[in-house]
């Protein structure tokens, strides 16, 4: 069985705005195996990009890591100096960000803007070497040689986007957080960049962190999901496991929201709303919207309940390892 490369403990993440802390992400853990694909799934607002953010220590005031560890192969990034931190991006663990392909330069040819980005996290090589490894990302992301004398305004949507996973890659991290990574492309378009990104993130050995709001997308690409709400994880564990089995209500509720072919009829969304992280509801998160919930849902927050599989959710349907608890002993019925 292959090791954790990194291991992410009760992270909190807040924002202090004038109105109160925002707790975007709150005491949320996981386990990343090396080499493996877990998907981050949840509405706008969840608190997943913060989270990308925060396993980058990329988080800006007001924001601030306000506990938890982020343990990359046992080495705590929530500890390490900027200085420290600014070798181990890109070369340990790099991130694809939401709307990267707008955020070229469009004034730098191709070939700079990755030799930019190798420069400032510190890399030492030569010019020849550079450029040895400019022409060797762009041909792991499938893109032509030349591309690296164009403009950005020269490429498609889609070759922007491998433009910025060959930066991500430049330095073989071994963790490679993808926020969004095709938002803003057409269909077909996306899956050819999931699948280039998937072929790379194998031939180097790295884990993935896909991050994103459509499920049914992410479930082509990733092995594992953990399903995101209001700033805490709901559930997670493999995709058959959810998509056979999906326990929390929540992850039901997003599963069955699915188009489904075949299936006539309108699209069903999640009644309620995303809930407010500055005033966040008592007990359970999702209790408002929650089509189960008990007495219990309104007063206590659910512990995460933990199978042997690794399974994991938080919801007090469930007992300490996972087994539903019997109706008799819920407080409570429907509201
Ligand atoms: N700079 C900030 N100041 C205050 N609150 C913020 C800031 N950035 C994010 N938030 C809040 O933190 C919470 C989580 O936001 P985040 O962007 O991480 O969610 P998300 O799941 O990535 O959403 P999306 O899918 O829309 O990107 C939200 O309630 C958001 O309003």
């Amino acid at each position: 069985m292959s090791q954790d490369i990194l291991q992410v403990i009760d992270l909190r993440v807040y924002y202090h705005t004038a109105r109160g802390p925002v707790k975007a992400v709150d005491g949320v853990s996981f386990n990343l195996q090396a080499g493996s694909r877990l998907g981050l799934v949840g509405e706008s607002g969840s608190g997943k990009s913060t989270m990308a953010l925060a396993l980058m220590r990329l988080i800006k005031p007001p924001g601030r890591i306000e506990g938890g560890q982020i343990l990359l192969n046992g080495v705590d990034l929530a500890r390490l100096s900027e200085e420290e931190m600014r070798h181990i991006r890109l070369s340990e663990i790099s991130m694809i960000p939401q709307g990267a392909m707008n955020s070229l330069n469009p004034v730098v040819r191709i070939r700079q803007q990755i030799i930019d980005g190798m420069l400032a996290h510190g890399v030492q090589m030569t010019r020849r070497e550079m450029d040895a490894r400019v022409a060797q990302v762009l041909e792991w992301v499938d893109l032509e040689p030349d591309v690296a004398n164009m403009y950005p305004h020269e490429l498609s949507g889609g070759m922007k986007q491998r433009v910025c996973i060959a930066i991500a890659i430049s330095l073989r991290p071994k963790v490679i957080i993808a926020d969004e990574p095709t938002s803003a492309l057409d269909v077909v378009i996306q899956r050819q960049v999931m699948e280039t990104l998937t072929r790379v993130q194998e031939e180097l050995g790295a884990a993935v962190i896909l991050i994103g709001h459509d499920i049914g997308l992410m479930v082509q690409s990733v092995e594992r999901l953990a399903v995101m709400y209001g700033g805490k994880i709901a559930e997670m564990g493999t995709i058959r496991e959810l998509f056979q089995t999906p326990r929390h209500p929540y992850t039901r509720l997003l599963i069955q929201s699915l188009p489904r072919l075949g299936k006539k009829g309108q699209l069903q969304g999640i009644p309620g709303l995303a809930p407010s992280l500055l005033n966040a509801p008592t007990g359970c998160l999702f209790h408002p919207r929650c089509p189960e919930a008990m007495e219990i849902c309104r007063q206590q927050t659910p512990a995460l309940s933990r199978e042997p599989s690794g399974r994991v959710v938080a919801c007090h349907l469930y007992d300490a390892s996972g087994m539903p608890v019997p109706a008799a002993s819920q407080e409570g019925g429907n509201p």
